[in-house]
């Protein structure tokens, strides 16, 4: 069986696809337009051709690629088939030498039916489809290449974590180094400590296998982490002061931010460095993945505090608790962490506005669930209601040296709101219980599934830098792991849909309002509108 690929836009050299025999009829590199490649090639389906020439390309432009595969007949005229590539350091350093995989002698891919991933094989992001539907995008499916671009005897690799903690950082750390070594036998492998001002700022330390042997165990990073700092030129030419090939960035959106600048300095000095994202946040707001490690652990430890705050409020008369959890902008933890309890009456999240008084309002809900069971627990993501917050408190938006807004805290003041409420104009005794695990859910070490799932971040990780792609970013998509374009995870913050089924879900499980009727709905309505037609934007312009 053969299959005919076709590329439009594609500026780039396809790396993976080094079989295929490509011929360039224009040289031009600029324009947004996409323009299309006459590279039309037979190639067999799984052993293919060495390439003779290579589009000459910009990076600019390579990120779209449009294939259309038709098992050897002539490509449908537009199938819809998109590959949103990521970079490869060959983009710009055509000449860069090539070498067999060591992976070939490794006993632990012995026999492994196919040890290295296909060119042709992609993650498609969309996995829901109807019959006559386009393809849509798909990304480059993660693991080890046939061909690696740097010699493991070269290669001086560095790890550097940023940002908020979540569990999980230290095994993806110590499983980056074990594979680094144990796969590619690569030793000079370097933590930057500190987050990335630790760069320019603070001595490195060497780390083997040894050293991060049980680190895994322990909460936090073993690196350290900072907020702010970021400056790219520093940054970068520290690491071509050290001689570093091989970074890995673990950190959340901001931190990917950050690393896609360093990449595109990297590309622009025509360094040899292989920049690779790991996408670390506890809020789960990084978009196109499934999920970010730790978010399982999280969930997890938050249902201790959950059912810590149900047996103190069933204990008492008239008994109120409220946990929050963390989520900036992102409601996921509370969500999730409440749909896995079954005694949380009512979850409060950023994306839901609610309000507190009048018909449909948070304080009638809370009287019927007393009147009904004596008792209720409330779930509040720390960034549910800020601005509701911020103006009862006549607060001025502060930040942190990341830039990121710094939270009021929405659980202290929702606990003296409906004290207030029910003591002075209900007349009725409560007992209010108010519990902030927060900073004690992101500290915990990483459960057994977030560590396999460290384990694959980190692997997929390494072979992605060893076969040459800088500028990426790994994770699963629909449970396969896959190679995504830094940009890509970073343009949009992903957020609790109210439109999809999983908040019904929870409205259907805890039967509290949606706080779209009532009184103080107006507003929530014309900002669920407002909303739909930012995500409509987002997903027409994907
Ligand atoms: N837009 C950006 N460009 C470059 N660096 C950034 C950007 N946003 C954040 N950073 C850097 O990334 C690091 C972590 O960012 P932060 O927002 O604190 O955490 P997270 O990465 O977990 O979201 C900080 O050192 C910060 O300076
Ligand atoms: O660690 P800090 O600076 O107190 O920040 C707390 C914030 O960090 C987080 O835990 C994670 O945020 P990031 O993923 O952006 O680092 C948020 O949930 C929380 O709002
Ligand atoms: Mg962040």
């Amino acid at each position: 069986m053969e299959a005919s690929i076709s590329f439009i836009g594609s500026t780039t050299k396809p790396p993976n696809l080094s079989s295929l025999t490509i011929s360039p009829s224009s040289s031009s590199s600029s324009s947004n337009v996409l323009r299309r490649l006459p590279v039309h090639v037979p190639v067999p389906a799984l052993s293919l051709k060495k390439v003779s020439v290579f589009p000459r390309i910009s990076h600019r432009n390579h990120r779209l690629i449009r294939a259309q595969c038709s098992d050897g007949l002539r490509p449908d005229e537009d199938d819809g088939f998109v590959l949103e590539d990521v970079p490869h350091l060959t983009t710009f350093l055509p000449d860069l030498p090539s070498y067999p995989n060591p992976l070939k002698e490794s006993q632990a891919y012995a026999i492994v039916k196919r040890t290295f991933v296909s060119s042709d094989d992609v993650v498609a992001q969309n996995i829901v489809v109807q019959k006559g539907s386009k393809r849509g995008v798909h990304f480059r499916r993660a693991g080890p290449r046939e061909r690696v671009y740097f010699r493991s005897d070269e290669v001086k690799a560095c790890i550097v974590t940023c940002g908020g903690l979540c569990p999980g950082i230290n095994t993806v750390i110590r499983e980056i180094v074990c594979g680094l070594n144990n796969m590619y036998g690569v030793s000079n492998i370097l933590g930057i400590q500190g987050g990335y001002k630790g760069f320019y700022s603070k001595n490195t330390l060497i780390l083997t296998p040894k050293v991060v042997n049980d680190i895994h165990k322990r909460g936090g990073t073993f690196l350290q982490t900072s907020r702010g700092g970021h400056d790219t030129a520093k940054i970068v030419d520290n690491i071509q002061d050290r001689g570093i090939n091989q970074v890995y960035i673990i950190g959340g959106d901001g931190t990917q931010k950050g690393a896609e600048k360093i990449y595109k300095e990297v590309e622009r000095r025509g360094l040899q460095v292989a920049v690779s994202g790991i996408p670390k946040t506890i809020d789960n707001d990084i978009a196109v993945i499934d999920k970010s490690f730790g978010f399982d652990t999280a969930v997890e430890e938050a249902q201790r505090a959950i059912n810590a705050a149900h047996v103190e409020v069933e204990s008492v008369e008239n008994g109120v608790g409220i946990v929050k959890l963390m989520g900036r902008y992102s409601g996921f933890i509370a969500m999730i962490a409440t749909l896995a309890n079954r005694d949380v009456d009512c979850c409060l999240i950023p994306e839901s506005p609610f309000f507190l008084e009048g018909k449909g309002g948070l304080f009638e809900f809370i009287e019927q669930r007393l009147k009904e069971n004596s008792h209720m627990v409330i779930v509040i993501a720390e960034g549910a209601g800020q601005d509701y917050v911020a103006q009862s408190m006549r607060a001025s938006e502060t930040k942190d040296a990341s830039g990121n807004r710094l939270l009021l805290d929405v659980g202290l003041w929702l606990t003296q709101q409906i004290k207030d409420h029910f003591t002075n104009v209900r007349k009725m005794t409560i007992n209010m219980k108010y519990i902030d695990p927060t900073y004690m859910i992101r500290a915990i070490p990483s459960n057994a599934s977030d560590n396999v799932y460290c384990t694959l971040l980190a692997q997929s990780a390494v072979h992605g830098a060893m076969a040459g792609y800088s500028g990426f970013t790994v994770g699963p998509v629909n449970s396969r792991h896959a190679y995504i374009p830094i940009s890509r995870v970073t343009e949009v913050t992903n957020t609790v849909k109210l439109t999809d089924r999983m908040w019904a879900r929870l409205l259907a499980s805890t039967n509290q309002p949606s706080f779209l009727t009532g009184e103080g709905a107006l507003q929530n309505v014309i900002d669920m509108e407002t909303q739909e037609k930012i995500d409509n934007m987002k997903i027409s312009s994907i």
